[in-house]
């Protein structure tokens, strides 16, 4: 045997496996590129040096298939396999190594031999619950379309109530948790938690990943989150596992009863297993082996199959003229039978086997030399020749990085083109293309995955016309984690923990659908004692284990100090001025982002205002008036309608946007006034949150701007010819009495020269305007009227003259008052949400420079 000194690669690029693991993100992409640029595209073995030892990577087939299949028994999957999963599923078949899993293997592999394994009345009944979900949660619109939303997280919710049916007879029901019906009892052991196994899977899958990717230093991580994981895993399938040993074979009389009209014996796997063993430690390891081998790797493909279909439209149609031509078009109940779904649509293995190409659910994988061997190839000067490999050699397979080989696949590497796969001359499967592994420790739930994925597939395509990419950039890189699935969705909110504080809580729908857009997301929420504004200081209402472990707050002003919630990131708060909380520490004295509730007021405040002028215009408070008298008396037909008047909007924020697209509607023109000079397409836009369709996002309805912080530039806006001048600006020290004697008087010139006076409406704060002088403008018909719904003093008192001014229409301060006030809030915050998943800068976030 010659011992051949492979490429090594060096680079400051690429400093190792642990490196790849922590470029979460794009992982698989990193191998391909670190080769191809450092030591070009026709290498495809090479040595990489990590801290204390050295990783051979390869991406030729031929060596593949020798660690895989032909000297197979030189290999195994390596110790950190093992080291890392086992404290979360046990010894079984996807965590062992050697005769371990060998057992394990000629244990569970006669399971996935039985054609019952592809149940699709179960998958269908799953499915069914997924149509749900996005009916209730995306409700389409009047042109047929559901909102934008993210199916990945779906599929994995989909999945784990098919997987876990499969293999435990009962299903989570984590898509609807009113399909769970009450299981039997077990003497000694709780009911299992159906609610959160998925979040103690995904907890605890994430943790063993770092524990792999750390291996050698694994204990330097903490490991009380872990170990609560993997208990409370570990308690979940005990439970199945003790009801089977407990029942014997009338184990599946219950389950029927759970899922309804069940015509034939049903398979599960669990029931199966336990024909052969009786060990209930081997039970669970084995179930929760195959549950995590099965869950999230479907889930994934189907994913990314979705993902590619909304870029690729050309293969939508396709493939969906082929289901509707066997299929017809949507039905219930389904039609689609097994033998067709897996001969009569041959698009549908292409487009499959092209996803796996392109995004291999499981794009890297290992193996360790159990002796002193050889590779076949990546030695010698040209890398043809055999490699000496010494014993304890770990070898990485970037399944992936063989998949994007131009000189196997062809120019068109980067396509996605499932065609390649199509007909007699199309590809065949190789060890270049191994999405579900090869060899002796092959995938044992291929053959399902696919019926699976091709079956949701179907049933989709039937009932969607169509699918729109709502990416943006649209054609944005693929995230790629490196272990399976497509980060380049909503994101995820794993760790992240909810708290809801406020006196009338948060409508069940709409939790129910922020668990379905975040499923990692953990929510509570905090019923006050029944008055909707409450004070700071009744932060002790919230019990302080509540607050410990808090990252994102709803509340209105009830905060608590820094100490009490060290882990909080983001709050959200009910009100859009933030006076109330300037002052405490955790504003101060951290660097949490707070963020308004901006834009909730503008639809009906717009309404106050409108309703207010046109009430004045038409005389509806003299009719009023009237009325209680049953007076019947035309008091003018002097009635100036809102055509081709003029709106002056002093602050043209969020309510002053929803005002110029309501008086645009009524015919009115607009001019705008703000601080800071708008000239740009860019500094006109709003940037805060916004009701969907209403306001002027883009700042397009103004036919005039003015703006500056001079008196003079106020009177030139002033000057400009406005029937209604419209107050919605901060009050702040430059805002203080901001329209006084000079500004009435700049309005009543116009007046003469246009022969038409202003009407006056304040919805902002009373003191911008210099009460006195609004008396006097009012007495002396400098202007035609005002309507005020906020006033200095406030409340206004008893015998204030205001009170009596002639033409003047006076409430309350209730402008901003409307029934869907919470449910703006609430859904400022599932945007927001949306946004810190994927790691972007959240709306309507308090400068804190400028306090508000
Ligand atoms: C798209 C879906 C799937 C993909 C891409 C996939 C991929 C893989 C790969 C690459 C391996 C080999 C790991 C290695 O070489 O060390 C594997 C093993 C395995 N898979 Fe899958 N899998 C999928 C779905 C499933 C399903 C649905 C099940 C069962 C319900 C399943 C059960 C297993 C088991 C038990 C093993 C371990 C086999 C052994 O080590 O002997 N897989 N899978």
């Amino acid at each position: 045997m010659r011992k051949v000194v492979l490429c090594r690669l060096e680079s400051g690029l690429w400093n190792g496996y642990a490196l790849i693991a922590t470029k979460a993100n794009r992982g698989p992409q990193y191998v391909v590129q670190a080769i191809d640029r450092e030591m070009g595209s026709n290498v495809h073995t090479c040595i990489v040096p990590i801290s204390d030892y050295e990783l051979i990577v390869t991406r030729d087939p031929a060596n593949v298939q020798a660690m895989l299949a032909t000297q197979a028994a030189d290999w195994d999957v390596g110790e950190h396999r093992n080291a890392s999963w086992r404290p979360l599923f046990g010894d079984g078949v996807f965590t062992c190594r050697g005769e371990a899993w060998r057992h394990s293997r000629a244990l569970v592999r006669p399971q996935f031999g039985k054609d019952q394994i592809n149940d699709l009345d179960l998958i269908e009944r799953h499915v069914q619950q997924l149509f749900s979900a996005i009916d209730r949660s995306f409700p389409k619109s009047e042109k047929g379309w559901t909102p934008n939303f993210d199916l990945q997280p779906l599929l994995y919710r989909m999945t784990l109530d098919i997987t876990t049916e499969l293999i435990y007879g009962y299903s989570a029901h984590s898509q609807n948790p009113a399909e769970r019906s009450a299981l039997p009892s077990i003497h000694g052991l709780d009911e299992p938690d159906r609610e959160t196994i998925g979040t103690h899977m995904d907890g605890g899958k994430a943790w063993a990943e770092i524990r792999g990717a750390l291996w050698k230093y694994r204990w330097l991580l903490p490991t009380r989150k872990f170990k609560e994981h993997c208990a409370a895993v570990h308690k979940y399938a005990e439970w199945f596992v003790q009801l089977r040993l407990q029942r014997g074979d009338s184990y599946l009389d219950g389950i029927q009863s759970e899922t309804g009209a069940v015509s034939r014996p049903r398979y599960i796997l669990l029931d199966e297993l336990a024909k052969v063993t009786q060990d209930p430690v081997e039970l669970r390891s084995q179930t929760l082996n195959v549950l995590t081998a099965g869950r999230d790797t479907t889930a994934a493909l189907v994913a990314w199959i979705f993902y590619l279909l909304a870029r690729h439209p050309g293969v939508f149609s396709k493939l969906r003229e082929q289901v509707l031509a066997v299929f017809g078009p949507y039905r219930v109940p389904s039609n689609i039978e097994y033998k067709e779904l897996r001969d009569e649509i041959p698009y549908m293995s292409s487009v499959i086997n092209e996803t796996l190409r392109v995004a291999p659910v499981i794009p890297l994988n290992e193996r360790v030399s159990l002796r002193d061997t050889t590779l076949p190839r990546g030695g010698g000067v040209d890398g043809t020749e055999p490699v000496f490999v010494p014993k304890g050699q770990q070898v990485l397979i970037p399944t992936y990085a063989m998949a994007r080989r131009k000189d196997i696949w062809g120019e068109d590497v980067y396509r996605f083109v499932p065609e390649r796969w199509e007909g007699k001359g199309g590809r065949k499967f190789g060890f270049e293309f191994i999405p579900f592994g090869g060899g002796v420790r092959q995938c044992l739930g291929q053959q399902l995955a696919r019926t699976e994925a091709a079956y949701v597939v179907a049933r989709i395509l039937q009932r969607y016309d169509k699918l729109e990419n709502v990416e943006t950039p649209p054609h944005a890189p693929m995230q790629f984690h490196h272990t399976i699935e497509n980060r380049s969705g909503t994101g995820t909110l794993k760790g992240h923990k909810l708290l809801i504080v406020t006196a009338v809580g948060a409508p069940a729908a709409y939790l129910q659908k922020l668990k379905t857009e975040f499923p990692d997301l953990e929510i509570d929420t905090h019923i006050l004692n029944g008055r909707f504004l409450n004070k700071p200081q009744e932060v002790d209402q919230v019990p302080p284990e509540k607050w410990k472990d808090v990252t994102i707050l709803v509340t209105f002003n009830v905060l608590p100090t820094p100490e009490q919630a060290p882990k909080l990131e983001y709050v959200q708060l009910f009100s859009a001025g933030v006076n109330h909380i300037i002052k405490l520490p955790i504003f101060t004295d951290t660097e949490i982002s707070f963020c308004t509730a901006n834009g909730v007021h503008g639809p009906q405040i717009t309404e106050w205002i409108v309703t207010t002028y046109l009430a004045f215009e038409h005389h509806i408070p003299d009719y009023l008036e009237q009325q209680k008298q049953q007076k019947w008396h035309r008091i003018s037909y002097d009635v100036e309608d809102a055509v081709a008047k003029t709106v002056g909007i002093l602050g043209y924020g969020s309510i002053g946007r929803q005002l110029a697209r309501v008086t645009t509607a009524l015919g009115m023109k607009v001019h705008a006034y703000t601080l800071h000079p708008r000239k740009t397409p860019e500094s006109k836009r709003d940037l805060s949150w916004t009701p969907e369709g209403l306001g002027d996002p883009e700042g397009k309805l103004p036919s005039k701007w003015y703006s500056g912080g001079s008196k003079e530039d106020l009177h030139q806006f002033l000057a400009s010819g406005l029937d209604l001048l419209v107050i919605a600006t901060p009050l702040t020290d430059n805002t203080q009495h901001l329209i006084s004697a000079p500004e009435f008087q700049v309005l009543a010139k116009q007046a003469e020269e246009r022969g038409k006076k202003t009407y006056i409406a304040n919805i902002a704060r009373g003191p911008v305007i210099n009460t006195d002088d609004l008396i006097d403008a009012l007495n002396q018909d400098l202007i035609r009227g005002a309507a005020l719904d906020v006033t200095d003093p406030e409340p206004l008192p008893d015998g204030h003259p205001l009170w009596s001014t002639k033409n003047a229409i006076i409430t309350p301060h209730v402008s901003g008052a409307s029934t869907a006030y919470n449910d703006r809030v609430l859904a400022i915050l599932e945007y927001n949400l949306g946004r810190l998943s994927k790691g972007k800068k959240l709306t309507n976030l308090v400068n804190r420079k400028e306090g508000y």
